[in-house]
């Protein structure tokens, strides 16, 4: 069965272009706690902090906080783009993304190669991939630019590319941002329609976003960050509150 398991997970990104001797200074003169120097001297960006959690079966999370919280780190966490410094992270079953509309995607190929190349990744066979081509080439609605390099698509056609590649396949584990509602109306009334299939055949989805509606509509379960910490963790009406109105 499905699963998310996080105990203790620590994740740090070095600041390169920092000199620790310079900075240690200020900071001490200031009592930072996300920016710090590690054991090689790195001056580092604490981005998440000691978090403890448990996902199972059929929990809807949604991670909330106010920028630079982590929400978006702990996404890609989660999605095996980040390593953790510290702690432990298990992640059980299958992963969808929509994250990031560019990530994975190369700029100079088409979008029908992108796909493809898609395909490969996840290790389809050759019925599975023409399959998944025909699928997302006719969801995207992206007619002669499918066979134009991507980076000549404006946002809105990379969305709507990478938004019908992202959902080509039932993950059972589906991590999302909210880049997704940038498409236009007609788009975003066909996506919502897939993404309504989509999460509700996922068996866990974790959705990183500010908006209560959203939450309220899509969640059973917040978990709000603050500062790279867990401050809140239960259900929709235990850390929002009842419904307004
Ligand atoms: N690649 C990176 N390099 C250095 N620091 C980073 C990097 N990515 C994130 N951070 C830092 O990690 C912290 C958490 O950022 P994150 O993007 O996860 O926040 P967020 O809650 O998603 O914010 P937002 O609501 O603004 O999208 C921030 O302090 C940010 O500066």
């Amino acid at each position: 069965m499905p699963s998310i398991e996080a105990r203790g997970l620590a994740i740090e990104f070095p600041l390169y272009h920092v000199s620790a001797r310079s900075l240690k200074k200020r900071l001490l003169a200031k009592a930072a706690v996300r920016v710090k120097t590690d054991e090689a001297n790195r001056v580092v960006v604490s981005a998440l902090r000691d978090l403890s959690f448990t996902i199972g079966h059929g929990e809807r999370v949604a991670l909330m906080g106010h920028n630079g919280a982590g929400k978006t780190t702990l996404l890609r966490t989660l999605a095996g783009i980040y390593e953790p410094v510290g702690g432990s992270l298990r992640v059980q079953g299958t992963i969808g993304t929509l994250i990031d509309p560019s990530a994975g995607m190369d700029q100079d190929s088409t979008g029908r190669e992108n796909i493809r190349l898609r395909g490969l990744f996840r290790g389809l066979s050759e019925a599975e991939m023409q399959h998944m081509e025909e699928e997302a080439a006719a969801f995207s609605g992206l007619g002669e630019f499918l066979d134009v390099p991507i980076r000549g698509y404006s946002a809105g056609m990379g969305v709507r590319l990478a938004f019908a590649v992202a959902t080509a396949m039932q993950p059972e584990i589906l991590l999302m941002d909210e880049w997704f509602s940038v498409g236009d109306a007609d788009f975003m009334e066909r996506a919502e329609e897939r993404l309504r299939g989509l999460v509700t055949n996922a068996e866990i989805m974790v959705i990183a976003t500010h908006s209560e509606d959203t939450v309220r509509r899509w969640c059973n379960r917040v978990i709000r960050l603050d500062a790279g910490r867990i401050v809140a963790d239960g259900t929709v009406e235990d850390v929002l509150g009842p419904p307004p109105g």
